[in-house]
């Protein structure tokens, strides 16, 4: 198995809803995700990332294209195409009045996982959560709901997990948890797709990325390479106040910043620093410090979505 999902051509049109016109939210994506790989699926909101995780879940019709899930097509094994991925969505919906146990035990029921292969114990323990396995639901914190979500995408161990935004409004020490648990997972083999509004978590956590927009792929890449791909470099000056600035070689832009201290953008392809430092330095600059900042994610994401 070298792909965990191969989507191909997938369109999706929302149809017109009284005033609203009909929405083409998917516009005939290609994307294969390799089995084993943490993948980030990018985009600015409104992109269709949401449709396209509801597609994979069985949760909202295609309009055309195929979808394959760990060699099941979609539309010929519906079955074992479902068993083999597991969602954690965005929404914290779950019935108030079941304790996460029993919440565990009827997703395992909806998924026909038979009571002996049932590993709920192992579950509540993964994400936390063996201390409130009798409480109600609607006692527990988010955080703790959240990770009740988790658990629920697990009942049936799915080959896939799918995470929509799991970090959203979630604290610093939820969210590592929720990490730790999602590397551990991967290490055993399961395969991530994961949403994300944190750009820096993608770039820590994702071996490859691909950012929609428009409901079209822009770019797939590993994330070293789509890092690579901005031609982009700062160095920031401490000059010790402010200055009058020559001007500077072509491609170098500068900005000062809120603290003070001068930043030049420059791309490193086609100029080097040390050119920027000796215009600097002829025209009387003081220079009490410099560091240099690379492109992050972040700034691959703004190129590659603006419209
Ligand atoms: N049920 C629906 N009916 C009509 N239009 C919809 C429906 N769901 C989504 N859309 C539209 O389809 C487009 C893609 O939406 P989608 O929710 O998939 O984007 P997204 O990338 O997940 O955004 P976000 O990050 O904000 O969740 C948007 O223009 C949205 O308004």
């Amino acid at each position: 198995m070298s792909d965990a999902i191969r989507i191909q051509g997938l369109s999706k049109t929302y149809a017109a809803q009284g005033p609203a016109p009909a929405k083409e939210a998917l516009k005939g994506i290609d994307l294969d995700i390799p089995a084993g790989s943490i993948f980030g699926l990018l985009g600015p909101n409104g992109a269709g990332k949401s449709t396209m995780i509801n597609i994979l879940a069985g949760l909202v019709n295609k309009t055309a294209g195929r979808v394959t899930i760990w060699g099941f097509d979609q539309d010929v094994n519906p079955r074992q195409s479902r068993a083999a991925i597991g969602v954690m969505p965005q929404e914290l919906n779950m019935d108030p009045f079941f304790t996460p146990r029993a919440s565990l035990e009827v997703q395992a029921g909806l998924y026909g996982v038979p009571k002996a292969e049932r590993w709920t114990d192992e579950l509540l323990a993964l994400v936390g959560l063996t201390d409130q396995a009798n409480a109600y639901a609607r006692s527990l914190s988010g955080g703790m709901k959240r990770r009740l979500l988790l658990a629920k995408a697990l009942v049936h161990r799915p080959h896939i997990l799918v995470l929509d935004e799991p970090t959203a409004g979630v604290d610093i020490t939820l969210r590592e948890m929720l990490w730790k648990n999602v590397r551990r997972l991967n290490e055993q083999g399961m395969t991530i797709i994961l949403t994300t509004h944190y750009l820096e978590e993608a770039e820590q956590m994702c071996d490859e990325i691909a950012i929609i927009n428009h409901g079209q792929v822009v770019v797939r890449q590993d994330t070293q390479t789509l890092l690579s791909r901005t031609d982009g470099k700062t160095m920031v000056l401490d000059t010790g106040g402010p200055v009058t600035l020559p001007p500077l070689p072509p491609g170098a832009r500068s900005e000062i910043r809120p603290d003070g201290r001068l930043a030049i953008s420059y791309p490193p392809s086609r100029l080097r620093a040390d050119q920027i430092l000796d215009v600097l330095r002829g025209a009387g600059v003081p220079i009490l410090d410099v560091a240099t900042e690379q492109a992050d994610l972040e700034d691959v994401f703004v190129e590659l979505t603006r419209d």
